[in-house]
This record gives C-alpha cells, structure tokens and sequence, in this order.
C-alpha cells in the first residue's frame, strides 16, 4: 500500500517531518521518498515544481491523488488508514473538538518561534530592528506560556497535548515543539513543555523520522537562548 506513496521532503522541516511521523504511525514505512538539501535548493526540482505550484515541501502523492499541504496530508493519511496503526482523531466530538483546535493552533507557535529563531535569515539586514526583533521574542514567551498552561491544564505531568492519548495534535505539533531545546531557549520559559519534549522524543515514530542535520550535529544552533 505504502508502495504507491511518495514523498519529498527536506530534513529538519517540521511540516515535512509531521508526515513522516504520520505514516510511521499509520505503519507505512515502505513510502518511495525523496530527500532534498533545502540549503541546495533541491526542493525547487522540476518533480517538486510539477507536482506542486508553491515549490515547496512535503510535497506528497498517493497514487494519483496529490496533497502537498502538511495537515491535509496528515488528516488525509487517518482518513484512508484509519484502522490501521495508532488512532490519531478520537470519534467522540468533544476529544475530536480539542485535537482540532491543538493541531490548527500549532501554526501560531511554528510562526512566533520562526519569528525570532530565523529572524535573521528571513529578514534583509536592512530591515532588521532591535525593537522588531524584541517584540517578536514577547510575542513568543507569550505563545509559550500558553501552551505550558495547556500541558498542566489538560492532565498534568504525562499527558499528551490533547489528553491522556497520543494523537494527531502531537503528530503536528511534535516538530515544532522540538525546535526549542534545539535552539536553546531556556527550560524555564516552558518547563511543562520540556517535559511533555522529553516524554516524546524517543517514541519510535519520530525516532524514526528525527532531522538526519540533528542526527548528524545534535547541539546545534543557540537563537533561542536570549529568549
Ligand atoms: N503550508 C505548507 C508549508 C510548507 C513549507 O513552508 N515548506 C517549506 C520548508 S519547511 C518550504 O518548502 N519552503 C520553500 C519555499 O517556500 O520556497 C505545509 O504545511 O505543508
């Protein structure tokens, strides 16, 4: 079934690597993929640029049917596999209800971090400000604080983002998460968060599925440490 799956992606992308952990979830390992250097610019290929009009990664086919949007994939992915591996969307409504709002509120938290973890890279030296870039890094303790309050509200220690179940929320929002102690931003900005990273990071999906750059250099770069 996985066969007729492909896959480009570029490593280190946390919408690429929630697709990965989504299909290692749904046991289908055996997907064709494609592995690109964002820093070549490989992602711009003539496969990449033909099967997606915004040239950027995951782009994803299942047989003939392409969903390029990381979400899309996702849900795409429970949809047709729903029986088969971990459930990742819950029946009951009201579980269903928060695992929605958790997956779609990620795209919050990915925006701030990469507002003042990329800053640089993203904005031309010309543009940069000192006061742009402080109001970037408040915005973001104000993100991570209510994902904390999340984390202690739903259950306390040991829960998932969404309760006592792993479920797509995490699948999401997983990558994002790990960007911060990747980046060294400092446990004390968000220790409930550090906690439910260190509760997470050696489950076999996102092992499976960890940055090959990390893998390669695991301490990394340190823009979040003046958080
Ligand atoms: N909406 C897309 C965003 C994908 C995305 O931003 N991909 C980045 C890599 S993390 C990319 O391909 N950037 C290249 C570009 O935009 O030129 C999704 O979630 O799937």
């Amino acid at each position: 079934m996985a066969q007729n799956m492909m896959l480009y992606w570029c490593s280190g992308s946390p919408p690429c690597w929630r697709v990965m952990i989504a299909l290692e979830e749904k046991l289908l390992q055996g997907y064709k993929h494609k592995h690109l250097s964002f820093d070549k610019k490989e992602h711009q290929c003539a496969e990449v640029k033909a099967l997606n009009p915004r040239v950027q990664v995951p782009t994803f086919k299942h047989g003939d049917l392409i969903v390029n949007e990381s979400f899309a994939a996702c849900l795409y992915l429970e949809s047709v596999f729903k029986s088969q591996g971990t459930r990742l969307i819950p029946d009951d409504p009201a579980e269903q209800a928060l695992v929605y709002q958790r997956m779609f509120e990620t795209n919050n938290l990915q925006q701030k971090m990469y507002d003042v973890a990329f800053y640089g890279y993203y904005v031309p030296e010309e543009e940069r400000h000192e006061s742009a870039l402080k109001r970037n890094k408040e915005n973001l303790v104000t993100e991570l604080k209510l994902w904390d309050g999340y984390l202690e509200k739903v259950m306390g220690k040991g829960s998932y983002l969404a309760g006592k179940n792993f479920t797509m929320a995490d699948v999401v929002c997983f990558p994002v998460i790990a960007y911060f102690p990747r980046l060294h931003c400092p446990k004390e900005k968000c220790p409930r968060l550090m906690e439910y990273y260190e509760m997470l990071k050696d489950r076999p999906s996102i092992k499976a599925s960890w940055p090959l750059e990390w893998l390669e250099d695991p301490v990394g770069q340190d823009t979040l440490k003046d958080l």
